[in-house]
C-alpha cells in the first residue's frame, strides 16, 4: 500500500494544491531501539532505568527499562505522547529525581546512587537547566541570575564567556533589569545564559519554548542549536512540539515509559510522519493483544 502523506491525513491538501502536481511523500526513517547505531562518545548513558511512582493500586511505572546513550556535542530531543515519561526521564538523567532502579552516567560520572550533597555540587557546575517556567530569581538582575550557579559554587566568572553569551543572546542592554521587567522570551534567554555560563557537560531543557510565542521560541531554539554547533555544548531537550524538535540532531521517542524509536536529522514533516507511524504501530500492537490468534 502506498505510504500516506501526513498532509493528506490532516486534510491540508486542497484540490487546488493537487492540481499543481503530486505532493512529495514524506518519509520518516524511524529506527527502532534494537537497530540504533552505537553512540561513540555518549555524554549521558542510562541502563535498565525504571521509575515507579506510588504503591499498590495507584502505582505508575513511569520508566520501564530505558537503555539509551545520548551523544556528546549534539542536541537531542526527547519526544512522546503526554504521560509517556519524558519529564521523568529528563529529571532522572539530570539528577533531579532518583530512579527506582538502573544506572545513569553523565560525562563519565555515575549519578545514580550519588549522595544528595554530591548531586547538588554536580548540578551547580556540570549540568545546566532550562525550564518552561524560566525559574529566575525575581530579586536578582538578569546579570546576577546568569552568574548565580558560579556565585553559589564560589567559582570565578569567565568574563569573556559571559560577554560572548550575553552578546549572542542579545541581552547586553537588559543586564540590569529584574525578571518582571523582561519579556518571556528575554527571561528564557537569561535562563539559557545561566544554563551555559559554567560551561556544563550537558544542558537539560524541559519544554523550553512551552510559554513562548513562535518568534521567541525560534530565537531560543536557534541559540540552543548554536551552543551545540559553535561551542560544542551537549543539549538534551524534552519537547512535544515538532517545530522545536526540528532543531535537534536526533529525536528519540518514548511511549509508556519505554524507548520506542529514534529519528536522525529530523524536520517538522518527518517528525509528524514518525509520530503517525509510531502511533499506528502502537494501535496495531494493541489490537493484536486485544484479539490474540486462536490456536
Ligand atoms: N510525582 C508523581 N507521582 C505519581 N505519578 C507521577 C508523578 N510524576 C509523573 N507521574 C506519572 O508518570 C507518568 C509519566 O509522567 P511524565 O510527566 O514523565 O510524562 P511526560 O511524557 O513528561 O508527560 P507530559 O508531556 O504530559 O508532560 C505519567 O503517568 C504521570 O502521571
Amino acid at each position: 500500500m502506498p505510504r500516506l502523506d501526513i498532509r493528506h491525513l490532516l486534510g491540508l491538501v486542497t484540490a487546488g494544491r493537487r492540481s499543481r502536481g503530486p505532493v512529495p511523500i514524506v518519509r520518516a526513517d524511524v529506527v527502532r531501539p534494537e537497530h540504533f547505531p552505537p553512540v561513540e562518545d555518549p555524554i549521558v548513558t542510562a541502563r535498565d532505568l525504571t521509575k515507579v511512582y506510588g504503591t499498590g493500586n495507584t502505582q505508575v511505572r513511569a520508566l520501564d527499562g530505558i537503555d539509551v546513550d545520548l551523544a556528546r556535542g549534539e542536541l537531542t530531543a526527547i519526544m512522546g505522547p503526554s504521560g509517556s515519561g519524558k519529564s521523568t526521564l529528563m529529571h532522572c538523567l539530570a539528577g533531579l529525581d532518583a530512579p527506582t532502579s538502573g544506572t545513569i552516567v553523565v560525562d563519565g560520572v555515575e549519578v545514580s546512587g550519588m549522595s544528595q550533597r554530591r548531586l547538588t555540587a554536580l548540578r551547580r557546575t556540570r549540568i545546566g537547566f532550562v525550564f518552561q517556567s524560566y525559574n529566575l530569581v525575581p530579586t536578582l538582575t538578569a546579570a546576577e541570575n546568569i552568574t548565580l550557579p558560579l556565585d553559589i559554587a564560589r567559582a570565578p566568572v569567565d568574563r569573556e564567556r559571559f560577554d560572548m553569551i550575553v552578546r549572542t543572546l542579545e541581552l547586553s542592554d537588559r543586564l540590569h533589569h529584574r525578571p518582571t521587567e523582561l519579556s518571556g522570551g528575554q527571561q528564557q534567554r537569561v535562563a539559557c545564559a545561566r544554563a551555559l555560563i559554567a560551561a556544563p557537560a550537558v544542558v537539560f531543557a524541559d519544554e523550553p519554548t512551552g510559554n513562548l510565542d513562535s518568534t521567541s521560541a525560534n530565537e531560543v531554539l536557534g541559540f540552543l542549536r548554536r551552543s551545540v554547533d559553535e561551542l560544542g555544548q551537549s543539549v538534551v531537550m524534552v519537547t512535544h512540539e515538532p517545530m522545536a524538535a526540528a532543531y535537534a540532531h536526533r529525536a528519540v521517542f518514548l511511549a509508556d515509559g519505554r524507548l520506542e524509536a529514534e529519528l536522525r536529522s529530523p524536520d517538522s514533516d518527518t517528525i509528524l510522519e514518525a509520530q503517525r507511524q509510531l502511533s499506528a504501530d502502537r494501535e496495531a500492537g494493541a489490537d493484536d493483544v486485544a484479539a490474540p490468534a486462536r490456536a
